[in-house]
């Protein structure tokens, strides 16, 4: 089945209340006639009302966050519930990134955790896996994913992956500018899908799996010719209004 692509940029770390203003506007621009793929911006939560003004008038670009917690409200300190995400009309929101299970230790069942408070909120989960290195030197790539979507699959059930995203990022590609082969993320996005539809077929068919980690203007084209590379997450080269917007129109063609 067809499946429309998404590519969103996660801006991680970075920018400032003008940066947000500018790069907002120059996408704007870049992609005011996209029509055959979604697209969606991770701005730093303290920037999403700067980009929610400046994403005001179109319905191209969507709004979304790097993370989210689990409380709705109380003496939570730093956290972001759901519903404050919705405030801001932020639509899809990355869970379980490498960045946040290396360095804030977040486990697979707490992601699966936060995947259910997403869903339970009618927001989109973009539920990021991926092997390091070692793992991947050791042949353990497939096991790691699987173990990291069982965590959903197995308290959610298979239908919490219905209208959710998966984002496939190896860690030892992500912001090295050593890519995957398109020939690699196929094999391991299709190792995925087919993980998913042991359980359910269906399901399966329609979960977009993003492909991240080192995706540019050069090597997106060659990444969407796979059948099973929906689209992509992408970090530095979203920084670049003129890059990004290569690469969703590289998604748009490809996935026509
Ligand atoms: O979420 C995005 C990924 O971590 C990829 O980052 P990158 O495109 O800078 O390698």
């Amino acid at each position: 089945m067809a499946r429309r692509p998404l590519v969103m940029g996660n801006w991680k770390l970075n920018g400032s209340k003008a940066f947000t203003k500018q790069l907002v506007e120059g996408l704007k621009a870049e992609l005011k006639d996209v029509k055959g793929c979604d697209v969606a911006i991770a701005p730093p939560v303290m920037y999403l009302a700067e980009a929610e003004a400046a994403l005001a008038g179109q319905s191209v670009i969507a709004l979304g966050s790097q993370n989210v917690d689990l409380k709705q409200s109380g003496a939570f300190t730093g956290d972001i519930s759901t519903e404050m995400l919705k405030d801001f009309g932020a639509k899809y929101i990355i869970i379980g990134h490498s960045e946040r299970r290396q360095y804030h230790k977040e486990s697979d069942e707490f992601v699966a955790q936060k995947f259910g408070a997403l869903k339970e909120a009618g927001l989109v989960p973009v539920l990021c896996i991926g092997e390091t290195e070692q793992e991947n030197e050791e042949g353990k790539t497939q096991e790691v994913c699987q173990r990291q979507i069982d965590a959903v699959l197995n308290t959610l059930g298979v239908e919490a992956f219905n209208g959710a995203i998966i984002a496939y990022e190896p860690i030892w590609a992500i912001g090295t500018g050593k890519s995957a082969t398109p020939e690699q993320a196929q094999a391991i996005h299709k190792s995925i899908r087919d993980h998913i539809a042991a359980k359910s077929q269906a399901v399966a068919d329609q979960v977009i799996i993003q492909y991240g980690g080192s995706v540019n203007d050069s090597n997106a084209a060659d990444l969407f010719t796979q059948p099973d590379i929906d689209g992509a997450l992408v970090g530095g080269a979203s920084l670049k209004a003129d890059a990004f917007a290569v690469i969703v129109k590289a998604a748009e063609k490809a996935k026509a």
